[in-house]
């Protein structure tokens, strides 16, 4: 009985490799192989105070040019909260204090908008994916202030990076000092369209890259006959360009390789541990793989046609809705489109139904 299951392999993290993994301990050494990013860094206290509170307060501020969140709204016939009578002086009452709490830091990120025009946020280790259901275009994209400060507070994964980022590392206890000094970051990323297809992580233990796994867990047809161009680009990449530079020689890295195939562009570092999403491997898997006794090459994994299913329910689903919804929401001939679809695939449903009680009766 004693070996029955096969234990757990171990997957030991330390303090200093989750710190290599902070945007800012790693964005200045690879410029032109990552995209523009700007850094925040430190945050003033009434930042994260702000982003710990409970509930979600947006600053409304006059002085620097109207939001889109509050331009159309206004005290009217038609929309009269209680909530308004609160506030006498004109101001909504939600916002009154929140911009105090940190008005340089709110300065300077309109004045990032202004420079840098659509952007995407992300705090020292972590981006806040789980949240884009809180903004119109159910993405990342942000195309204003408050854009940023939606997402930030309604993502757990910002919680977990302020809360929790070093609570599974083995020598955190013996380091306990790290904890009080750690210093967060707002990294706010010049937007681009990029292609979910064309991005991959690449798990490196050791020098050696063990596995590579698509990130957006869809098949696409026509990844597979590139597989062996994106190995190519990969093992020149890391080997030249990420291990001369980067502290560690475990680490998991997420890059973009758009067409015509010819670059790779770094995304992000995330330690070399159980928190950071295997996709389409297993840790037990990867803890296991020997480097240096890699059979043959390592496998770059694509999600195949017939195994779809298997990752329909994907991460952060329970915070998604489907595309054609999302669309719809915007588009009144869609939503008739998918009123339509619905309708008929009741019928069909129904139909089915039907059928299965008839054979049910003729088996009785
Ligand atoms: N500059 C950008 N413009 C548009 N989209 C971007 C940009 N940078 C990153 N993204 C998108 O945001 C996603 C998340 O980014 P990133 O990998 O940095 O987040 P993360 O929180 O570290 O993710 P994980 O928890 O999986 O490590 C990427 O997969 C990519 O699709
Ligand atoms: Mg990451």
């Amino acid at each position: 009985m004693a070996n029955e299951y096969a234990e757990l392999s171990e997957v030991r993290v330390s303090v200093q490799q989750v710190r290599n993994c902070a945007f800012s301990q790693w964005y200045p050494k690879f410029a032109g192989h990552t995209p523009q990013a700007k850094i925040i860094r430190p945050l003033p206290d009434g930042f994260l105070e702000y982003l710990e509170q409970d509930g979600i307060k947006l600053p409304n501020d006059s002085q620097f040019g109207k939001s889109s969140y509050y331009a159309e709204i206004g005290n009217n016939e038609d929309n009269e909260y209680s909530d308004w009578e609160a506030s006498e002086d004109g101001e909504h009452p939600q916002g009154q204090d929140v911009v105090q709490l940190f008005p340089e830091l709110h300065k300077e990120l309109k004045d990032t908008f202004r420079e840098m025009g659509p952007l995407t946020p992300k705090l020292t280790w972590s981006s806040p994916k789980d949240a884009t259901w809180i903004l119109a275009n159910n993405t990342l994209k942000c195309t204003e202030v408050n854009d940023v400060y939606l997402l930030l507070k309604a993502s757990n994964y910002i919680t977990h990076d302020l809360d929790r980022a070093l609570t599974e590392c083995f020598d955190r206890s013996s380091t306990p000092e790290i904890d009080e000094h750690l210093q967060h970051e707002l990294v706010l990323r010049k937007w681009f369209d990029l292609n979910p297809a064309l991005e991959f992580r690449v798990f490196v233990k050791d020098s050696a890259i063990i596995g590579v796994s698509q990130r957006d867990l869809n098949y696409y047809d026509y990844l597979d006959p590139l597989s062996e161009t994106f190995k190519d680009l990969l093992d020149e990449f890391i080997e030249d360009i990420v291990l001369p530079k980067f502290p560690d020689s475990s680490f998991v890295c997420d890059v973009y390789i758009p067409r015509p195939f010819e670059k790779v562009w770094l995304i992000d570092f995330n330690p070399f541990a159980r928190k950071t999403d295997s996709l389409l491997f297993s840790w037990n898997e990867l803890a296991t793989i020997d480097p240096y006794k890699l059979e043959s090459d390592y496998e770059l994994r694509l999600v195949q046609e017939n195994n779809v299913a298997r990752f329909a329910s994907k991460e952060h689903s329970e915070n998604q809705v489907p595309k054609e919804v999302a669309d719809a929401i915007t588009n009144p001939k869609a939503i008739q489109e998918l009123a339509e679809k619905w309708g008929e695939l009741l019928k069909m449903q129904n139909a089915e139904d039907s059928s299965d009680d008839e054979s049910g009766e003729q088996n009785n």
